[in-house]
């Protein structure tokens, strides 16, 4: 048995950055910018005025001084002439400032009747001129690789890039292998149960920015299972649930070799998710998780993430883990990594009472992985520990 970190690079070892594409603007929140993008345009393009007023000279600025209004300039639509001695131009936030004038009057401290304006409050020090290129200049770059967000898009649309490179979604497919399982909505015999375990990791992958295809679940037989891989291809990364572990039934290995799949590794130091195996067939990545629901979401955390992350070029491929003082004491540890369903508060981290890995309501209900080191003795209360959020 190998550890959580040996099996991560090796996983790692089996996947590498997926090739660019170009998307819409519009379309490129949450995908990961593969490459620098860069602006080609100042903003904003010209002096703008920062609030509506008028455009004066600074040193004509005094209580009381007076100034003949000349014209307006607004936004879209800017002031042709250039503002003389005694002169001021109407202006509105984000109007370009004319030439000649290097102060904007807020319109609070002034008084117009006809053409003529009055200061009548003493004007701050502030310009309210936003300079040319102060936002950003022509040139200016985004760097990659990076999960693009919201603000990114609006940046990217004010440099005026309609399209953006990214890194290909990564295709994983989803095999659950198992004669106890029906999909959501069908109705189990009485020794059946519900498929849970690909819907969690869809939803969590996806969530990752993959695209997740969920095959039909393969039955307990070497031809259901050669069909499901069949059906697989195409995808990244093939990944199984169940079937991994040493019963007559567990097929996976048997069945994934004999299709070629040359084999990374098999079991882990790590509870839970202990039978996890690891290769690749064909031109994809495969990974065999455990069954057992819990165990399958805990490997996706811990191994399918950082494994997505990786196609999709991201330098951050880990999970961030954090520290937490201990609100509940914890028993000694065994021989294998333990990543403890918990709950962290303002008030500390606790563990939950049961830690089988079969318990979804547990693991709903959890918000942490309380990460324990082989052997790690008991700790009190009060104690830091590490953990990722979940
Ligand atoms: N003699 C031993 N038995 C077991 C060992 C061992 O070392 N020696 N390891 C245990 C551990 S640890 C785990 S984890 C499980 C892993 O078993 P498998 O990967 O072979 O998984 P299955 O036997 O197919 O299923 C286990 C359990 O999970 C349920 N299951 C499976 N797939 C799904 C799914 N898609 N959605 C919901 N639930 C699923 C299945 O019904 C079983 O209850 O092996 C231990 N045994
Ligand atoms: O991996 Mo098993 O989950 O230790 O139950």
């Amino acid at each position: 048995m190998i550890t959580v970190e040996d099996a991560r690079a090796l996983l790692f070892d089996l996947v590498g950055p997926l090739p660019t594409e170009e998307v819409p603007l519009a379309q490129s929140a949450g995908r990961v910018l593969s490459r620098d993008v860069t602006a080609t345009r100042d903003q904003p393009p010209f002096a703008a005025s920062s609030m509506d007023g008028y455009a004066v000279k600074s040193d004509e600025v005094e209580l009381h001084a007076m100034f003949k209004v000349v014209g307006e300039s607004a936004a879209g639509r800017r002031f042709e002439g250039a503002v003389g001695p005694g002169q001021a131009v109407r202006i509105y936030t984000g109007a370009p400032v004319p030439d000649g004038a290097d102060f904007v009057l807020i319109q609070e401290d002034t008084d117009r009747r006809g053409d003529l304006l009055t200061i009548t409050d003493t004007p701050g020090a502030k310009t309210n001129i936003r300079p040319a290129g102060v936002d950003f200049k022509a040139g200016t770059s985004i760097s990659a690789p990076r999960s693009i967000r919201a603000e990114d898009v609006a940046l990217m649309a004010a440099m005026n890039i309609p399209r953006v490179p990214v890194s290909r979604k990564p295709v994983i497919a989803l095999i659950s292998t198992g004669d106890e399982l029906v999909m959501p909505g069908e109705e189990p015999g009485p020794d059946q149960i519900i498929a849970s375990n690909t819907f969690g990791l869809k939803a969590m992958l996806e969530g990752l920015g993959a695209v997740v295809r969920v095959l039909p679940i393969a039955r307990d037989t070497v031809s259901s299972l050669e069909t499901a891989f069949g059906l697989a291809q195409g995808a990244d990364l093939v990944v199984t649930i169940g079937g991994a572990s040493v019963g007559d039934y567990d097929l996976v290995s048997d069945v994934s070799q004999g299709l070629g799949m040359k084999q990374s590794f098999y079991k882990i130091r790590m509870r839970p998710g202990k039978p996890l195996m690891a290769g690749r067939i064909g031109n994809a990545a495969m990974v065999g998780l455990p069954g057992n629901p819990v165990s399958a979401m805990v490997c996706g955390y811990l191994f399918l993430a950082p494994m997505v992350r990786r196609m999709l070029g991201l330098e951050q491929v880990l999970p961030p883990f954090r520290t937490a003082r201990l609100s509940g004491p914890l028993p000694e540890n065994g021989p294998r990594e333990h990543y403890m369903r918990a709950v962290v508060t303002d008030a500390g981290i606790e563990a939950c009472a049961d830690q089988d890995s079969s318990l979804l309501s547990v693991l709903a209900q959890s918000n942490a992985l309380l990460v324990r080191a082989p052997h790690d003795p008991a700790r009190d209360i009060g104690e830091m520990v590490e953990y990722l959020p979940i």
